[in-house]
């Protein structure tokens, strides 16, 4: 995709996540893949206002080269292209479900269980969480590394999640479907459940 239908692409689905309160104000962030390095949101910029030309380019090292100065989190999504190098998108979002997820004491099992096929064929059968670090904390970055290594969605503690995609549609298709399984396991929650068998997985996993 040529750099100008990337930034129209940008603004247009981040815009959507926001009229639809996958974020409110100016939390959140995405980045995307580009031939140069990587386009930004800016920080302290509302996803449902964002100015194509404003978004920040930055180059494959991760300098600033162009536009607004970039997300306060770049750290956080550097760890995850360089764990998952096949990524093309990462969007992190505050999203209400899997913010509340985020912010329950620790448990035993994973917050979300594979419960439904969609979310297993989108985002595997385990979200790591990631305990919490002041946003913009560098200090994330091997914890964010490890967990990425292991799956394309991870929970941030007391925070929201982060998911990568290989391309910015199919990232903001997964961190849809990651909020929405987050709203099924809190009306699960305390409830006897069956999730998916480890053999229904298989069949979704490698099929
Ligand atoms: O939660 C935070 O403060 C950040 O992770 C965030 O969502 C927005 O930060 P900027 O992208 O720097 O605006
Ligand atoms: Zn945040």
């Amino acid at each position: 995709m040529k750099f100008l239908e990337t930034r129209a692409e940008m603004v247009e689905l981040a815009a959507s996540l926001f009229q639809r309160g996958y974020s409110v104000g100016s939390a959140g962030n995405i980045s995307v893949r580009v031939a140069d390095g990587y386009l930004m949101t800016p920080t302290n910029s509302s996803l449902g206002r964002l100015d194509a030309e404003s978004l920040s380019l930055l180059d494959h090292g991760w300098n600033h080269i162009s536009g607004d100065a970039p997300s306060k989190e770049v750290v956080m999504h550097r760890a995850m292209y360089e764990a998952r190098p096949d990524t093309g998108a990462i969007v992190h979002l505050h999203s209400t479900h899997v913010t509340a997820l985020s912010c329950l004491a620790p448990g035993t099992g994973p917050l979300i269980k594979p419960h439904t096929p969609y979310l297993v064929m989108r985002l595997g059968e385990d979200i790591p969480l990631v305990p919490y670090y002041k946003p913009g904390d560098p200090g994330m970055e091997r914890d964010i590394f490890e967990a990425a290594r292991e799956a394309k969605a991870i929970i941030l503690g007391n925070h929201g999640s982060i998911v990568a995609g290989k391309s910015l549609v199919n990232a903001v298709d997964s961190a849809e479907e990651l909020e929405v399984s987050a709203q099924l396991a809190l009306l699960l929650r305390g409830r006897d459940t069956r999730p998916l068998t480890a053999v229904e997985i298989d069949a979704l996993v490698n099929r």
